[in-house]
Formats: C-alpha cells, sequence, structure tokens
C-alpha cells in the first residue's frame, strides 16, 4: 500500500518525500549523539577537565543544537512541499479525468462521491503521503542504526529489549484486525442512520403537514440505537487490544531493565553499556510503540487512497488516435441506437439529417428521448450503434475538445459561477476580448440588465453574489454561445415560464444566434418552433414524424395531437 500510494508522487515529490526523512534522521541521529555525547560526560567524568576542552564540548553542544534546529526546519518545509505537491497532483489528474468520463459516469450518487474525493480524500492522502511518511520512515531508520549499535554494546541485552516485541505487535495486529471487522458494522450503521436522518430532514414539512410520523421517528431512534451500540462494541474491542498490547510493551522494558540489573550485579555488564541501553531503547521502541498510529493513519488513508484511485483508473471515453476534423457543418444521425444502463428507455433506429444553416426542433411527448438525441451528439453519452456525422466525420473520429469547439450549448439549467458577469460570459471563449464580450451581450438582449448593475459587467453573481432570474441566466448563457461562435448550436428551450418581456427578449436573442448556424432546438412550447426548417417528432425513443410545421399538421399523426393538446391547455388557461 505504501508502494501504491508513493506511486500519486512525482518524481520530485518523492525526492522531497526522501529529503525530509534525511533531515529527520539526521536531526534524530544528532539528538541521540548529543545525549551519548554526555552519558560520555558522565561516565568519564570529564566536569574534571580544563577549561578550554569544557569550552570545546559546550561549543559542540551548541553546534549540535544549531545543526538540529536548521534540520528540522528543512524537514518541517520539505514535508510540507511534499504534501502539497501530491494535493496539486492528484487534484489536477481528478479534473482532468473527469472531463474525459462520459456522463454515465456521474450518476447522483458519485457526484457526492467526487466532491468527497476531492475535498476530504485527497487531503487525507496529503496528510499521509506528505507529512506522515517522512516521520515515519525516520523513526523506523533511526531505530534500526540505534537496534544495531545497542546489538554491538551488548548481544545479551539487546535480545532482552526485543524478548517481548513480537508478543506485543502480535496482540496488536490481532486485536486490530478485530477492529477493522468492528469498523465496517460501525461505518454500514453510520451511514444507515446519515441517510435517515437525511430523509427525515428532507420529509419534515410533509411531517408537519400530515400530523407526526411515528413509524419514522421509531425507525431513526432504533438506527440511532443500532450505531450506539456497534460503535460502543469497538470501542471495547480496541480498549482491549490497546490495553493488552500497553501491557508487553511496558513488560518488554521492565525485561531488559531486569535483565541489565542482573547482568550488572554479576559484573557482565559496564555500566555505561546499562546507561545506553536505557537511554536508547526509548528511540528503539519509538515505531513499534507508534504502530497503532501509522495502522490508524493507514486505514484511513486506505479508504481514501481506493476512492481516488477509482476515480484515476476509471475508464474514460475512447479517443481518437489520429482525430479528424470536420470541414462543414450539417449533422447526420444514422440509425442510431442508445440505451441507458439504469432503466428501460432506448433510442430505437433514429436517423435524420440537419443540412447546415437549418434549424431543426424535437418535439415529442416528456420522456421521448429528445434530450438524449442532443446529448449524443455532445458526447455526454456514446451510442452503442449507427454513427453521429458532422460534415461526415463521425463525432468518435473527431478530437473531444475539437467537437466541443464546434457546438455551443444553450440549456435550460444554466451553470453560472460565483465570479464577475464578465467572467461567465467569456467563459464561451477564454480569448474574447472585453468589446466581444459586450457585443455578444448585447446581441443576447442582456447589456442593458448589466449594465444596470452596481459594478456593470464586474459584478459578482452566482454563490454569495447577486442573484439571477431564470431569464437573465439564460440570456448570459446565449451570451456565451454568441462569444464562442461556434457553427452548431443546441438549445433546450425553458419550459418554466418567464415573464412576457423575458420570453420576448430570449426569442429575439435566439433568433440572432440561429442565423447562419446549424440548430438543434429541444422543443417544448410547439408554437415556438412553427417557423422551424424541420421538426421531427419523437415518442418513446423513436423518431415517428418529421416535416415542417404545416406539413405535420395535415398528417393526423402524433404532431398534430400534441399541438391540439397544447391549444386546448391555452384555451383552458384563459377560461380559468
Ligand atoms: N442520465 C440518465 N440515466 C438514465 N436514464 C435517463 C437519463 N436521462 C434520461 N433518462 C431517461 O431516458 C428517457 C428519455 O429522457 P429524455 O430526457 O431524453 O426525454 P425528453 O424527451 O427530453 O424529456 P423531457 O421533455 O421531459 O425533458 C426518460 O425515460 C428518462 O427517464
Amino acid at each position: 500500500m505504501i508502494k501504491q500510494m508513493l506511486n500519486v508522487l512525482t518524481v520530485k515529490g518523492k525526492a522531497m518525500i526522501a529529503a525530509a526523512t534525511l533531515a529527520f534522521t539526521m536531526s534524530g541521529l544528532l539528538s541521540t549523539y548529543l545525549m551519548y555525547v554526555i552519558v560520555n560526560v558522565i561516565n568519564q567524568g570529564h566536569i574534571d577537565r580544563s577549561r578550554s576542552e569544557m569550552t570545546v564540548l559546550c561549543m559542540l553542544l551548541f553546534a549540535i543544537l544549531l545543526l538540529k534546529a536548521g534540520l528540522v526546519i528543512a524537514a518541517d518545509m520539505t514535508k510540507h512541499f511534499a504534501g502539497f505537491a501530491v494535493v496539486a497532483k492528484v487534484r489536477e489528474s481528478i479534473i482532468r479525468k473527469l472531463k474525459r468520463f462520459s456522463l454515465a459516469f456521474y450518476s447522483k450518487e458519485r457526484l457526492g462521491e467526487i466532491s468527497t474525493i476531492i475535498h476530504k480524500d485527497v487531503d487525507r492522502l496529503e496528510s499521509l503521503v506528505g507529512h506522515f511518511f517522512s516521520v515515519m520512515f525516520s523513526d523506523i531508520i533511526i531505530a534500526l542504526i540505534l537496534g544495531v549499535w545497542l546489538f554491538t554494546q551488548s548481544l545479551a541485552l539487546g535480545l532482552a529489549m526485543i524478548a517481548l516485541l513480537p508478543i506485543a505487535v502480535l496482540m496488536l495486529v490481532l486485536g486490530l484486525k478485530r477492529s477493522l471487522l468492528l469498523q465496517k458494522q460501525t461505518n454500514d450503521d453510520l451511514v444507515d442512520m446519515a441517510s435517515l436522518f437525511i430523509e427525515y430532514v428532507r420529509s419534515i414539512p410533509l411531517i408537519k403537514a400530515f400530523s407526526e410520523n411515528v413509524d419514522f421517528e421509531e425507525k431513526l431512534q432504533n438506527s440511532i440505537r443500532k450505531f450506539g451500540t456497534s460503535a460502543k462494541k469497538q470501542s471495547k474491542a480496541v480498549a482491549i487490544y490497546v490495553g493488552s498490547f500497553s501491557i508487553f510493551f511496558e513488560l518488554a522494558y521492565a525485561v531488559m531493565m531486569i535483565a541489565g540489573a542482573v547482568m550488572l550485579y554479576y559484573d557482565m555488564l559496564a555500566i555505561k553499556t546499562f546507561l545506553i541501553f536505557i537511554i536508547f531503547s526509548h528511540e528503539f521502541y519509538k515505531p513499534i510503540g507508534k504502530i497503532e498510529k501509522y495502522w490508524i493513519n493507514f486505514l484511513q488513508v486506505k479508504d481514501s487512497y481506493q476512492r481516488v484511485s477509482k476515480i484515476l483508473e476509471a475508464p474514460e471515453m475512447s479517443q481518437i488516435q489520429v482525430p479528424q476534423k470536420a470541414g462543414t457543418f450539417e449533422i447526420a444521425y444514422e440509425k442510431v441506437n442508445f440505451a441507458y444502463a439504469s432503466n428501460e428507455f432506448a433510442l430505437k433506429d433514429v436517423s435524420f439529417e440537419l443540412p447546415q444553416g437549418s434549424i431543426t426542433a424535437l418535439v415529442g411527448p416528456s420522456g421521448s428521448g429528445k434530450t438524449t438525441v442532443a446529448n449524443l451528439l455532445l458526447r455526454f453519452w456514446d451510442n452503442e450503434s449507427g454513427a453521429i456525422k458532422i460534415g461526415g466525420v463521425d463525432i468518435r473520429e473527431m478530437d473531444y475538445d475539437d467537437l466541443l469547439s464546434n457546438i455551443s450549448i444553450v440549456m435550460q439549467q444554466v451553470v453560472i459561477f460565483a465570479d464577475s458577469i464578465y467572467e461567465n460570459i467569456k467563459l464561451g471563449n477564454r480569448n474574447a476580448t472585453r468589446a466581444q464580450v459586450m457585443a455578444a451581450a448585447k446581441k443576447a438582449q442582456i447589456h442593458d440588465f448589466i449594465v444596470g448593475l452596481p459594478n456593470g459587467y464586474d459584478t459578482i453573481v452566482g454563490e454569495n453574489g447577486v442573484g439571477l432570474s431564470g431569464g437573465q441566466r439564460q440570456r448570459i448563457s446565449i451570451a456565451r454561445a454568441f462569444v464562442k461562435n461556434a457553427p452548431i448550436v443546441v438549445l433546450d428551450e425553458m419550459t418554466s415560464n418567464v415573464d412576457p418581456v423575458n420570453e420576448v427578449k430570449i426569442q429575439r436573442a435566439l433568433s440572432t444566434l440561429a442565423k447562419g448556424r446549424t440548430v438543434m432546438v429541444i422543443a417544448h412550447h410547439l408554437h415556438t418552433i412553427r417557423s422551424a426548417d424541420k421538426i421531427l417528432v419523437f415518442n418513446a425513443g423513436e423518431l415517428v414524424e418529421q416535416g415542417t410545421h404545416e406539413s405535420l399538421l395535415k398528417r393526423e399523426g402524433l404532431y398534430r395531437q400534441l399541438w391540439q393538446v397544447q391549444a386546448s391547455a391555452k384555451e383552458w388557461e384563459f377560461s380559468m
């Protein structure tokens, strides 16, 4: 696992960990050397020596202290740099990967998971790989060096020093394994309890409206009790194994002391050697005493590491080696079949064409597959069979960034970032000048609104900024499409009601945007797309009719029915 985690690091990161380990090791060894000098002084009675010798000794001690302080500062800095390098590298890799997944990857649970990974898991990796590794490695190296040295001082006392360690470590490992099993149960119970709490909070309005919901509350209380019981069971197990480990660990030291005292009594050991063992065995025992801490850290990070690896190793959307470019921008769907993994819905043998520069509307009952058809063009998902072509080139043969650069998207749910309006529009084209952004906003009918804001184009919107209405958001999104100036536009018409002024502005902006481009509109209000060049009518994943508004009305088909339903709904609205 250590090896896998180190893989997260770049060569530079690994070098920084090695440097931090070296600095910590040297600093630790200097501390022991300092102690050794003092032991020697006490043992050999140097106190009576000449003044000049004492001065040299004091200066040596002082130099060692200074060097040690310098090393600690260097080690601390490098370990933090290594930590930052981990965070930056992992987050960058995740961001790069996220863009390369098809949308099938992003289920609702995944979104929560990704956010946990980016925030919590990467930080944990940082703390372990960056901070913990160097300290742990140096503890082990120091212990090994001191262990070997102590054995050369006295083999017998060395053996006494380690006599009980295997039992202590065995107790600890067995206990930790049991705790691991119990931890899984505790975690499962915690997840159950948390989900029930979320469900409870979400349904509070319902619970308030329909008297008390005794059953639900009882379920919640049971889950709290269940979690409490498993948490207690785990704490008990942990206390028992930590306790037994401590007993054997302390006993190991006691055995060494007793053995040393006996050897001293029988003149088998010099007092200085005994003194050395008493002082330096602490450093030798240090990493063993910290095993539990290391283990717990590893367990926490293991989960985080696995979640991070799951993302970094998840299969990406297929990328072509020698990408092709589209020269023209007519679109063709040829016998396209596609199904989501999670439900029955499927697009069946869908074929149609969108001539370059024309407006095509996708209509049909809710759930008939209009959005799915549009999403396939953006390769949010890949079709299973058939082909989608732009200018005769299969979109899977195009470079993905190139494909997206040819398409502007105006969706219903407009994502506004917590930034200035200017930056939000510029998102459509990073190279756009301020004048181009303003020209786009004018064409999108949003310029007047923006200049009326306190800081004009520099007003911060989105989270913690100025709020925008649905209509204004959509016009920002249209402005983004204008600055992007892509030859293809995919448009999801708004279903929610906007006020008549906003609606007129949006319609005007969209008409300007559509000029000279190949436009695919997912239409919900049939009256807005009457003048489209072509209307494609979908039903349950199949393309059932296509033609102009007039030609489709003449046929006694689904379009006519939908038209009549919408017309009668309007009449009903007026007669209310
Ligand atoms: N991400 C998804 N995962 C699984 N199924 C999906 C997903 N998105 C849509 N579907 C399903 O595919 C079917 C078609 O959905 P789609 O959004 O394409 O229809 P639509 O015609 O655009 O509907 P609406 O007019 O209501 O927006 C629906 O049954 C829907 O539940």
